[in-house]
């Protein structure tokens, strides 16, 4: 029997696993997330071909790694799944690692890398962490089987140096790394191919302003197939808000928010070591500080339940519409298509529908019955603009990280 493709997106709060056949393009054999974990309890979502279903997990899973193991065994021991019952089955391992720092590909793991990723850690120490556990974890555990990282900085090479520079001391900026990376680049990657596969157009023509929106959320300004702009930048934590994320802040304010802002947060590991300045920034801000919920869907709303929700959807859309603006005159208004992605994106109608009418100046309009109804199960991407307009399209894109690893797994391999 042929070997099989395991995605594994390991992010601060949730652990997606996907399996996939080895071949081009790869075709999924079975889904498998664990959401909340920071929130417990921790939520079971599982999709094997029709079947679907979601439950509650008893387990404790305190750990990445925890999480991994229970999500790989409940694949293993599903009756109905004969592609994927043990580690025998499984040829690589893609891993999506969120900061790769210099690194423009993906990369084998083996001692030298995963020491070279180990030192990437205290520059993205939220985000690489669960990721580099469960790397380390099938190290040991799964040693016959190939564990490649994807990076998503890795898209963002092409930024330009006055954009990805910061106006800082050099030595200090290039002794330490501190420069604009960039996020979220396996999904803009994956919204590229299929955007411009959707337009008809080759991937080097193609010009969009994306919108990774989800519980992380970044925007990205898209030039002949380029990256010349994103919101995030030495960290996740820059641009957008998120669900607990401030996102751009005065840097000054971690100075006055309170006396303890420098100090080692409680949360700091002997791996991890975090300031509480991070922590409150990148774990107690957002949706979350000022409505209680780091669920978007219930800001998102006709009706807000309190005025709170109601600044936060204000919030979000008036930090969106800026970057909108902004990257609309570096693309010089010759843009194809301005895509609303991520789970927010995908599936807030009310979100898509505020910004379009507030960026009308640019040319866009929507179509109500098409944004309304958003795009079906089996569409990746949706048009929603108004008419067939000379303006740029709008349009929703379900992106999918896990399969643009495996694809890209499948293409290196055939
Ligand atoms: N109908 C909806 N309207 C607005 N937001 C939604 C809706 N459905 C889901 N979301 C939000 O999408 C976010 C999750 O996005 P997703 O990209 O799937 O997650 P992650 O960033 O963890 O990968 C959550 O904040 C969730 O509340
Ligand atoms: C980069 C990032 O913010 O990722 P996520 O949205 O998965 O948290
Ligand atoms: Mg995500």
């Amino acid at each position: 029997m042929t070997k099989s493709i395991l995605a594994v997106n390991a992010g601060s709060s949730s652990v997606k696993i996907t399996f996939y056949t080895v071949e081009n393009p790869p075709r999924t054999i079975v889904d498998a997330a664990i959401s909340g974990i920071t929130a417990p309890p921790p939520t079971l979502k599982y999709q094997q071909g029709d079947k679907k279903h979601k439950e509650e997990v008893k387990e404790k899973l305190s750990t990445p790694q925890d999480t991994f193991k229970y999500l790989l065994q409940r694949c293993f021991s599903d009756p109905d799944l004969s592609e994927v019952a043990s580690v025998d089955d499984l040829e690589f391992i893609c891993h999506r690692v969120v900061h790769g720092g210099d690194y423009l590909d993906a990369v084998e793991i083996n001692d030298e890398t995963l020491d070279r990723l180990k030192g990437l850690e205290d520059l993205a120490p939220l985000h690489n962490f669960s990721a580099l556990e469960i790397v380390r974890l099938c190290k040991v555990e799964l040693p016959k089987v190939r564990s490649i990282t994807y990076f998503d900085s890795a898209f963002h090479q092409t930024i330009p140096e006055a954009v990805r520079t910061y106006p800082i001391n050099q030595e200090i900026a290039k002794a330490n790394g501190l420069r604009k990376y960039g996020f979220h680049g396996i999904s803009y990657s994956f919204i590229l191919r299929s955007v411009a596969q959707f337009l008809n157009k080759p991937i080097e023509k193609t010009n969009l302003v994306v919108m990774h929106i989800g519980s992380g959320a970044s925007i990205c300004a898209i030039k002949d197939g380029k990256s010349v702009d994103t919101s995030m930048g030495l960290t996740p934590l820059a641009g957008l808000p998120g669900a607990t994320r401030s996102g751009s802040i005065d840097p000054s304010l971690v100075f006055h928010y309170t006396n303890e802002a420098g100090k080692l947060s409680q949360s700091s590991t002997s791996e991890m070591h975090i300031s509480t300045a991070e922590d409150i920034l990148n774990k107690q801000s957002g949706w979350k500080a000022l409505t209680g919920t780091t669920d978007f869907s219930q800001i998102a709303v006709e009706n807000p339940p309190s005025k709170a929700h109601k600044l936060a959807f204000d919030i979000f859309v008036d930090r969106i519409q800026g970057y909108i603006g902004s990257y609309y005159v570096k693309l010089n208004g010759e843009l194809d298509g301005v895509v609303f992605a991520g789970g927010i994106g995908e599936k807030s109608a009310l979100l898509r529908r505020t910004l379009v009418d507030k960026c009308q100046c640019l040319g866009l309009a929507i179509d109500d019955v098409a944004n309304d109804k958003g795009p079906g199960d089996e569409e990746t991407v949706k048009d929603i603009s108004k008419g067939s307009g000379k303006g740029p399209r709008v349009l929703v894109c379900q992106t999918n990280e896990q399969f643009e690893m495996a694809y890209h797994c499948a293409c290196s391999r055939s």
